[in-house]
């Protein structure tokens, strides 16, 4: 499974992180978030391939964030199109598809994406575009009958292990962590980030 931390922003945090079992670490790059990052931290992960958040952005602004901040794969929150995605892969960048569910019928608009995604991450239906905290039924996933991976956010935290490790979908290919986890936005816990993935790598 890949454990992905997002919204880090900290070096030192970021160093700590990246040697706590993370596979994958997350910039958030839209300006009203407490967790946006402005400029290049002083120290980027070795080990964590880099993935970078954005809403609406413009494609020209994406390829100078990917360049700048060496970004493996881009994880589109707002309206993007198919074709936008298509246009960032036609570049050379993996795109992640963020969808926002609520229901079994918020699915459908995965269909026109599956050509264009590296992966999906579904996460819960609010009028933020992320980053909100709450979970959603994640039975409502039963549902999705796609073949693009996806990766499983929306206020995941330490107290969910039991439950995580219950659901099985064939195409869960990770978990996003991310606000349940901090100490103050854009720090995170480094100890609870370590003991939830130790914890959810151990067979029992
Ligand atoms: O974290 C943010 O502030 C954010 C802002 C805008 C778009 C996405 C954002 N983060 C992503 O939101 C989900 C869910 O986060 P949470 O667990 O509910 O806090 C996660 O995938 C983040 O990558």
């Amino acid at each position: 499974m890949i454990f992905k931390v997002c919204g880090m922003r900290d070096p030192e945090n970021i160093r700590r992180i990246d040697l706590s079992g993370a596979d994958w670490m997350g910039f958030v790059f839209y300006p009203p978030s407490p967790r946006r990052v402005e400029s290049l931290p002083a120290f980027m992960p070795e080990y964590a391939r880099r993935v970078g958040v954005f809403v609406d952005e413009p494609v020209e602004n994406i390829q100078v964030r990917a360049k700048e901040f060496g970004l493996n794969y881009l994880q589109l929150h707002g309206s993007e199109s198919p074709d936008d995605c298509l246009r960032l892969q036609d570049r050379g960048l993996r795109v992640i598809k963020a969808f926002r569910i609520g229901t079994a019928g918020d699915l459908e608009a995965t269909a026109a994406y599956e050509a264009a995604c590296s992966y999906f991450l579904f996460d819960t239906k609010t009028p933020a575009y992320g980053g909100s905290g709450k979970t959603f039924d994640w039975t409502v996933l039963d549902a999705y009958r796609g073949q693009t991976p996806f990766l499983l956010s929306g206020g995941i935290g330490p107290e969910h292990v039991r439950a995580l490790k219950a659901f099985r979908h064939d195409r869960l290919v990770g978990y996003d962590l991310n606000s349940r986890f901090e100490q103050a936005p854009g720090i995170k816990d480094v100890e609870k980030i370590t003991r939830f993935i130790q914890d959810m790598k151990c067979k029992k």
